[in-house]
């Protein structure tokens, strides 16, 4: 219901409440008025017939009384009169005339009281009043009551009884109201009319602000309000137009700026304000994502948090991430659906040792196998779960492909991965530089840490890594035996061969050292033709067999430089960790001092640390 007719049936509600008050009212005045003025009339009449009585009494023609009685009828109104005489009376003067009639209930009831009585009563259709008013004895006056009747002062001599109809005054009182009624309904009905004129604005105005505000909630923002009037509510349409307007253009400027970064537009018929909310919404959790891996410390935590968000923000389950090896050969799987992985599930492992057969990493393009099934050869899902799609994506480092997100989708799956495509690519690019970032430092940090000649950690290596591994060698309460090697008579290389063939020793001989000892054992380049090799959980016997190993490969190699073959030989000296000492870099020294021993004994062979080789008070 709106307003114009809520506020018409209100007005019409309270104009008929009015109404019926009024007509009551005005019923009630009439009636009582009609009663008041008959009782007046009537009382006025019975006078007239006492003094009449008095007079015809006095004259002596009392017998004429009912000749003057029906004469009274001819009074307008007056229906009949007739008088009765009390029980003193007729005690005096006897029953009265054969025409007097026998007093009724009332007149009885009058006269035994002394008081008049009145009541109002339909007779044929007609509306009679009826008055007995009782006749007193009274001395005053002259003559009076008391020298023709024989009784007190104050007894009841008689009573009259009028009866006239009042109808012609209830006819005249009905039409009266009748004239108000209408008279009251017709200024009613002007006044709706009235209100509904002047409320007709108001309501379509709000109408139509009610239809516009519907049609913003659903995103559009075109709706026009008609200013239908100069004051107020003109007011509101021209303000909720200029209000319109400036949502529209506000959020079409914000959807467009948003839609450069994301590269989505609102979709035609898709609510312009939800699709700009979940655009601004997705740029806002994206900047935070983007916060939260640059404060990360190292890659792996750039991509598990990246695998987290796939999972959580956009509901994926199945996804791969694959990093590029910096010399660009190789090529590593980091996550697999969530978990960190070394193996494939999605592709043929090919592309691991093969990059170039990674569609993505080729063209460094978003790969989709949604639009383009089969358009990459190397995705090859599992067979219970043939009926996969892909999307890769590309991270580009450094203007080339460092790192791939691979998602996969199942069939019903496939719209919803295309539509938040777009937002992942802006995660995607937040994380490309803090990637490359991390690469360069990790890269930066590395070469700090390794010999770039040999590839060989560094001295500054152990020194970062002696903690992780003390600490690993205690816990476990195993030994690490260290071996400590240094060539023979070097510097007769520089100065017979040149640099470059010492080089070229020292690379030979590290080449030597990594083939020897296991994956888990650390070959560091201690100094400049000095190495160090930590041989984690062998004991004094395993250590001095690969060092004797070691040794004996060393004194075979032959190394090619140019036209001529050199051959070398090694000096190495060994302790055992927490064996020889409780505390690693003294433990180091002890080797140290044993390969001192194994080039003071003839050098070429290997020469274990024993406690006499070391007083304590020998500076450490
Ligand atoms: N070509 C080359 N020479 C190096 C490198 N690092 C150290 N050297 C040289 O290695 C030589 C080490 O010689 P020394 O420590 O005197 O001893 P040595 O000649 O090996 O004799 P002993 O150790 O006593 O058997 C020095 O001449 C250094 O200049 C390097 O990276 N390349």
């Amino acid at each position: 219901m709106n307003l114009n007719t809520k506020v018409t049936l209100f007005f019409i509600a309270i104009a008929a409440t009015l109404l019926a008050v009024l007509v009551a009212i005005s019923l009630y005045a009439f009636r009582s008025f009609s009663i008041a003025s008959a009782t007046d009339h009537i009382q006025t009449a019975g006078e007239v017939v006492r003094v009449h009585l008095t007079e015809a009494m006095i004259n002596g023609v009392i017998d004429r009384r009912e000749s003057f009685l029906n004469r009274m009828l001819e009074v307008r109104g007056l229906r009949s009169a007739r008088v009765v005489r009390s029980p003193e009376v007729e005690r005096q003067f006897g029953a009265g005339l054969n025409v007097e009639s026998k007093p009724d209930t009332i007149e009885r009831q009058v006269m035994a009281g002394g008081k008049p009585s009145f009541e109002v009563y339909e007779e044929n259709g007609d509306t009679i009043f009826r008055g007995t008013i009782p006749y007193i004895a009274t001395s005053h006056g002259t003559p009076n009551c008391l020298q023709c009747h024989q009784v007190d002062e104050g007894t009841v001599l008689g009573a009259v009884t009028m009866t006239m109809s009042i109808d012609g005054l209830r006819q005249k009182a009905l039409a009266t109201v009748a004239g108000i009624t209408g008279a009251v309904t017709v200024f009613a009905i002007l006044l709706v009319l009235l209100l509904r004129r002047l409320l007709r604005p108001i309501s379509e105005t709000a109408t139509e602000v009610e239809l516009a505000v519907q049609r913003a909630l659903e995103g559009d923002f075109k709706a026009q309000v008609k200013q239908r009037t100069n004051d107020e509510i003109g007011q509101i349409a021209n303000d909720m137009n200029r209000l319109l307007r400036f949502l529209d253009t506000g959020l079409n400027r914000i959807g467009m700026s948003v839609a450069k970064l994301t590269e989505r537009t609102a979709t035609p018929g898709e609510n312009l304000l939800n699709a700009t909310i979940e655009m601004v919404d997705g740029l806002s959790k994206a900047a935070h994502f983007k916060q939260a891996i640059e404060e990360d410390e190292t890659k792996s935590e750039i991509y598990e948090r990246l695998s987290t968000t796939l999972m959580k923000e956009f509901e994926r389950k199945e996804f791969s991430l694959y990093e590029i090896a910096s010399n660009k050969k190789q090529m590593k799987s980091i996550i697999v659906d969530g978990q960190a992985a070394d193996g494939c599930r999605w592709c043929d492992p090919e592309i691991l040792v093969r990059p170039e057969a990674c569609r993505v990493r080729r063209t460094g393009h978003v790969v989709d196998s949604i639009d383009n099934p089969g358009i990459c050869y190397a995705f090859q899902p599992p067979p219970d779960a043939s009926d996969r799609r892909h999307v890769c994506f590309p991270i580009i480092q450094s203007g080339a492909v460092g790192s791939i997100v691979q998602i996969i989708c199942a069939p019903d799956e496939e719209k919803k991965l295309q539509e938040c495509a777009p937002l992942l690519q802006v995660y995607l690019r937040e994380t490309a530089p803090v990637l490359e970032t991390k690469r360069l430092m990790e890269s930066l940090r590395d070469s700090t840490l390794r010999d770039p000649m040999t590839g060989l950690n560094n001295r500054r290596f152990l020194e970062e890594y002696v903690e992780t591994l003390v600490a690993g060698v205690q816990r476990k309460r195993a030994h690490a035996a260290i071996l400590m090697l240094d060539l023979d008579y070097f510097k007769m290389v520089n100065d017979t061969h040149g640099h470059d063939a010492g080089d070229a020793v020292i690379k030979s001989l590290a080449n030597v050292l990594k083939q020897s000892v296991r994956a888990s054992d650390l070959v560091i380049r201690y100094g400049g033709e000095e190495f160090l090799i930590i041989l984690l959980d062998s004991s004094s016997e395993q250590a001095f067999q690969i060092a004797e190993k070691i040794r004996a490969e060393v004194e075979a190699l032959k190394i090619q430089i140019g036209s001529i073959v050199l051959k070398k030989t090694i000096s190495i000296g060994i302790a055992d960790f927490p064996g020889d000492s409780s505390t690693f870099w003294q433990a180091v020294k002890f080797a140290d001092i044993a390969l001192y021993q194994a080039k003071e004994t003839g050098r070429n062979r290997v020469i274990r640390f024993t406690k006499e080789m070391w007083s304590s008070d020998e500076d450490y």
